[in-house]
């Protein structure tokens, strides 16, 4: 059995690494954070737990703790695995980052986009982003992986095959996606109050967001040159689900495109290339860690519209985070992670 630390526990990324883990083969959780609820059993917080972890209560951060884990997952803010990875990489322990912390290869750029210092800058050469279906290999060897995050996971998937097929224009690339409020986590705020999140959609951050660099670095590995991305996240009135669609000018339109996703993708166990002229929904993906895209060519035309839809907190967060775990210690990749989604 994995021994399993997770700091952070009573968020909503926490809470789905529980619930995934819940029915993992392999892995046995030993240790849970929380400040602010410290010494509460996690069933009493989380009723759909009962029955599951009725030995668990939540503590606050320990590195002794901790550190006798095989793996710890960070579901923390920003700026907290900087503070700790380190200390528990010194242990022998594996973490598994579901923050920002180690995504951005560059430490200035990190800072710029977060606005506060790169607490941890002499471990970003180590840290592997856990994008499997791009670094596989390097997952299988790392100590310190950084998941990507929702809007990144989404996107990616879905340009990739198009720009390492070199058949996309780099530098006109759009990513209009949507996001269900959880993506904002468990934390009181007022866009993510029913009043203000319901029977409303906005679109925010088109100046600049903080997935912007993520993803285009990540692009930007799979397209070889710069990228130029316009990226415009948008809030919907639903808890779970990602959905983007993504735009690109191809000069030749004589590829089938249908065909190179599907080869592309042929053997990702969490990838599904729909049947060409699908409309992927998000529902068809809740609580399951899938990507499911489908690829179109409106009229025959030289734009192609990418669509590609995820679970903000599974696929985009705590299920690839297992995935990544699942690599990592050698074990079959769908481990615990086989479940469909829940229609409707
Ligand atoms: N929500 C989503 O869809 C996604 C989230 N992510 C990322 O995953 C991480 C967690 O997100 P989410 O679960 O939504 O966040 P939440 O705000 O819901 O939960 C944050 C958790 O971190 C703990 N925490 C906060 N500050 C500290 C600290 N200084 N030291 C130790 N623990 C702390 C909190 O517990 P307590 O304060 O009691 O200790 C709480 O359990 C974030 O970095 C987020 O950006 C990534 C992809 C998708
Ligand atoms: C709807 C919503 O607010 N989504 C969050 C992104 C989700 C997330 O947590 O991403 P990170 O892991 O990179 O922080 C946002 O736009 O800030």
């Amino acid at each position: 059995m994995i021994k399993v630390g997770i700091v952070g526990g009573t968020g909503y990324t926490g809470v789905e690494l529980l619930r995934l883990l819940a029915q993992h083969p392999e892995a046995h959780v030993e240790v849970i954070t929380s400040r602010s609820e410290e010494g509460l059993c996690v069933a009493d917080m989380y009723p759909n737990l009962r029955g599951h972890y009725d030995y668990l209560r939540f503590s606050v951060p320990d590195v002794a703790a901790l550190g006798a884990c095989d793996v710890v997952f960070f579901a923390t803010p920003h700026g907290v695995a900087h503070s700790l990875a380190g200390e528990l990489l010194a242990t022998g322990v594996k973490i598994i980052d579901l923050s920002a912390d180690f995504r951005l290869r560059d430490a200035e750029e990190w800072s710029r986009w977060y606005h506060q210092p790169h607490g941890a800058p002499e471990l970003l050469g180590e840290a592997v982003y856990g994008l499997p279906e791009v670094n596989r290999e390097a997952i299988r060897g790392a100590r310190l992986i950084a998941v990507p995050g929702c809007y990144p996971t989404a996107t990616q998937l879905g340009f990739i095959p198009l720009l390492e097929a070199g058949l996309a224009d780099p530098a006109r690339l759009v990513a209009d996606c949507k996001s269900g409020v959880s993506g904002a986590g468990r934390g009181a705020s007022v866009p993510s109050l029913f009043c203000e999140a319901t029977e409303s959609m906005k679109a925010y951050g088109v100046a600049g967001h903080r997935h912007l660099p993520e993803i285009r670095q990540g692009l930007q590995l799979a397209a070889g040159q710069p990228v130029g991305l316009t990226f415009v996240p948008h809030l919907t009135p639903m808890i779970r689900g990602i959905h983007a669609s993504l735009y690109a000018t191809v000069a030749d339109t004589s590829v089938d495109l249908q065909a190179l996703f599907e080869q592309r993708y042929a053997d990702e166990p969490f990838v599904d290339v729909m049947p060409a002229g699908s409309h992927p929904e998000t529902r068809s993906v809740r609580g399951a860690n899938v990507c499911r895209i489908a690829v179109h060519r409106p009229q025959g035309g030289d734009t192609v519209v990418v669509l590609s839809v995820i679970d903000n907190l599974t696929k985009g967060a705590s299920g690839q985070a297992v995935q990544n775990m699942n690599i990592l210690f050698g074990l079959d990749e769908r481990a615990g992670l086989a479940q469909p989604a829940l229609m409707p």
